[in-house]
């Protein structure tokens, strides 16, 4: 369908209102191989808007991959589609074009600019040159807009680098708002947070995920059971359960990988063979943020149940 060049007032609240609702990401049978190491092994995954969904595994189960995966980073076959755009082979800058943007786990941000000059830059990002040079009384609705939804109104002349840490993630996901991303695909938003930044991340995710299409990669678990709508647990490239956070929790697979340390081997080759069978959690990652330690850490899968 041909999307008339400009469009009104209501027009305009209409052809919103007709994007979001028909938003969804349909992933199919996607495959990510590194040198005959495949990291994603045929992947499918449906995430509307309006459902919270978090993807959750074990170190090296493939969740970054995926997103790389979707953004242009990590070259990849199957299918992806976003809006009907189709996000497989696509360049990054068309796949940002699509709605699609993502974060990383720290944060990029100017730090010499103001938030305002942050949200500005990035809204210009569509707009063309000379966005920085916009006057305060000439601050587009949807950089205003923006600032109010990630809590930053009152900091909009404050440098980036002197922001609090929830804070520049917030920011990032207001860049992301102003750029028009209507698929938010965030990569361990809530680490090195504190309780109450965690709180306010996770209600500013209900609120951006309300409008728009969201998928949260996450190891916090705590913040999983608070927020997730849905989850999605993945193990060796493969989706291992998906459903509820009552349902996953429940997934004996899915208590197995987080509790069976033995279980954690991800060397997943090209003809299926595993790398290193029965590695434990130290196998070849950080042990301390594999599921062995986030039992030790009292970041136990199954609710309720802080070790
Ligand atoms: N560029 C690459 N080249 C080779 N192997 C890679 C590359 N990127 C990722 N991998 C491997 O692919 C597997 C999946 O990695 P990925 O980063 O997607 O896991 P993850 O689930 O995001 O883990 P974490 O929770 O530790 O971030 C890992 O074994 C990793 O070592």
């Amino acid at each position: 369908m041909t999307e008339p060049a400009t469009l009104s007032g209501a027009a305009h609240d209409d052809d919103q209102a007709r994007r979001f609702r028909h938003d969804y990401l349909e992933v199919r049978d996607l495959r990510v191989e590194f040198d005959g190491f495949v990291a994603v092994d045929g992947v499918d995954l449906t995430v509307t808007q309006g459902d919270l969904r978090f993807l959750i595994g074990p170190n090296g189960a493939g969740k970054t991959t995926i997103v790389d995966a979707l953004t242009g980073l990590a070259a990849a076959s199957g299918s992806a589609q976003f809006g009907g755009v189709e996000l497989v082979g696509a360049k990054v800058h068309r796949i940002a074009r699509a709605g699609v943007g993502r974060t990383f786990q720290t944060a990029s941000v100017f730090d010499e600019l103001t938030v305002l000059q942050n949200l500005d830059i990035a809204a210009g990002s569509r707009r063309g040159p000379g966005a920085l040079l916009r006057r305060r009384s000439e601050v587009p609705a949807a950089v205003e807009e923006a600032m109010d939804t990630i809590g930053l109104a009152g900091a909009r002349d404050t440098p980036a680098g002197v922001l609090a840490h929830g804070q520049k993630q917030w920011l990032e996901i207001g860049m992301l708002l102003v750029q028009d991303a209507r698929l938010l695909l965030l990569d361990e938003p809530v680490a090195g947070m504190s309780h109450a930044e965690r709180e306010e991340t996770g209600q500013l995710l209900r609120r951006v995920g309300a409008e728009r299409t969201v998928v949260v990669v996450e190891h916090d678990m705590e913040f999983l059971r608070s927020f997730a709508s849905s989850v999605t647990v993945l193990h060796q490239g493969t989706v291992l359960s998906e459903g509820s956070v009552a349902h996953v929790q429940a997934d004996p697979r899915v208590v197995e990988v987080y509790l069976g340390g033995g279980s954690r081997a991800r060397g997943v080759r090209g003809d299926g063979s595993q790398d290193r069978p029965g590695d434990g959690p130290a196998g070849d990652g950080p042990a301390e943020d594999g599921p062995a330690g986030d039992a030790a850490a009292g970041r136990d899968v199954r609710a309720g149940t802080e070790a």
